[in-house]
């Protein structure tokens, strides 16, 4: 089966042979606290942002998944009440947990074939942390980096981003925002089990102010460890393993970001040339790394099953849409050929 699921996704052909070398290594055997391990996690942080372009005063954590991102943020980094700036069930979510935790988040909530309005930030009292999806793995929207960018021009805020279905796959306006976060189960093509987390300086300082130190996953007990090379609980070894495997194979992040961007072009255009109906119809909210294709419940059930007898697994639909829309994934790691393959049974289902 070949796999355009929007995670887990196909992870890089690679990750075998890296598997099996992990496994001779002995890294996967040593302790989290020995030599081996620390230089191990210090050269993954360093290719990682290396690959990434992550500026030199960002600092980088791994946890177990995005979703616990959702909830160290809330512990960790929020006082007043957070706002919420979302088109899709994923921000929603985090919204929903993060107001669990806090007991304090406000919504701004828009559509999906739309923007955000700018005009919210000038009514913010300069601490809300504001919290933002990048890329909308239910919808397949994403926020262009001149949003992120105007919106860093007009307001002190500090800004979370989740951009677990984008980093990796598109170049990232770090420099807009304090906090971002992903999962390595989409565009950095790995086994799911891990979280990348980053923090601007003033991030780490906000983290500072507020101490909070009431749980494992703690913000100040996480960067306190990693400063040390080390991490709070027994970390996913296997997991860093791969990912530095992974940060020190791919092309810079400009290189792979074109790659994206020329293929989410393609995957339009060939969409609207078969009548594939898009959720997105706004060109300008569409994201690169996953597509939403829009259909009647029977329409939809009827092209995954056709596609799954074609060897080909497409991404349900997600949220409010989940029966009517199914996602593609436009990941590095899918290969031009797979695409290939996808269109043309596509194709061959659009003239029956
Ligand atoms: O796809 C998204 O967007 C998500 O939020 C993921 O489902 C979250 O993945 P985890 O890393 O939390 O498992
Ligand atoms: N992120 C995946 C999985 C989410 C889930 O099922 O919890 C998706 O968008 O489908």
């Amino acid at each position: 089966m070949i796999t355009f699921y929007p995670g887990p996704s196909k992870v890089y052909p690679e990750v075998g042979q890296y598997l099996q070398e992990a496994f001779e290594s002995g890294v996967i055997s040593a302790n989290h606290r020995s030599a081996a391990f620390m230089e191990m996690l210090a050269e993954t942080i360093s290719n990682l942002k290396l690959k990434l372009d992550v500026p030199a005063d960002y600092e980088v954590y791994f946890v177990s998944s995005a979703t616990e991102c959702w909830e160290i943020i809330a512990q960790s980094l929020i006082s007043v009440p957070s706002l919420h700036i979302y088109n899709g069930a994923f921000g929603e979510k985090w919204m929903e947990y993060t107001q669990k935790i806090t007991s304090g988040a406000s919504s701004f909530y828009f559509d999906h074939n739309a923007l955000p309005e700018l005009p919210f930030a000038s009514k913010l009292s300069g601490s809300e942390l504001i919290c933002l999806t990048h890329n909308e793995t239910s919808n397949g929207t994403a926020l262009p980096a001149s949003f992120l960018e105007s919106l860093r021009s007009e307001s002190d805020n500090l800004i979370a981003v989740d951009a677990t279905s984008s980093m990796a796959g598109v170049e990232l306006p770090w420099e807009s925002a304090d906090i971002w976060y992903a999962s390595v189960q989409k565009c950095f093509g790995l086994p799911a089990g891990m979280g990348v987390l980053i923090l601007s300086p003033r991030a780490v300082e906000r983290a500072i102010e507020l101490g909070e130190r009431k749980h494992y996953n703690s913000l100040l007990f996480i960067r306190e460890n990693f400063l040390k090379n080390q991490t709070p609980f027994t970390p996913n070894i296997l997991g860093i393993y791969l990912l530095n495997r992974i940060m020190q194979q791919v092309k810079p992040i400009e290189e792979v970001a074109e790659q994206t961007a020329l293929r989410s072009r393609e995957w339009y255009q060939f969409l609207t040339k078969y009548r594939y109906p898009l959720v997105v119809t706004n060109e300008a909210a569409r994201s690169e790394t996953v597509i939403a294709v829009a259909g009647t419940r029977e329409k939809t059930a009827q092209i995954k099953e056709a596609a799954k007898k074609a060897g080909i697994v497409l991404g349900n639909g997600y949220g409010t849409q989940k029966d009517t829309s199914f996602r593609i994934a436009n990941f590095p790691a899918i290969s031009s050929q797979e695409i290939a393959m996808l269109q043309q049974f596509l194709v061959s289902f659009a003239g029956k």
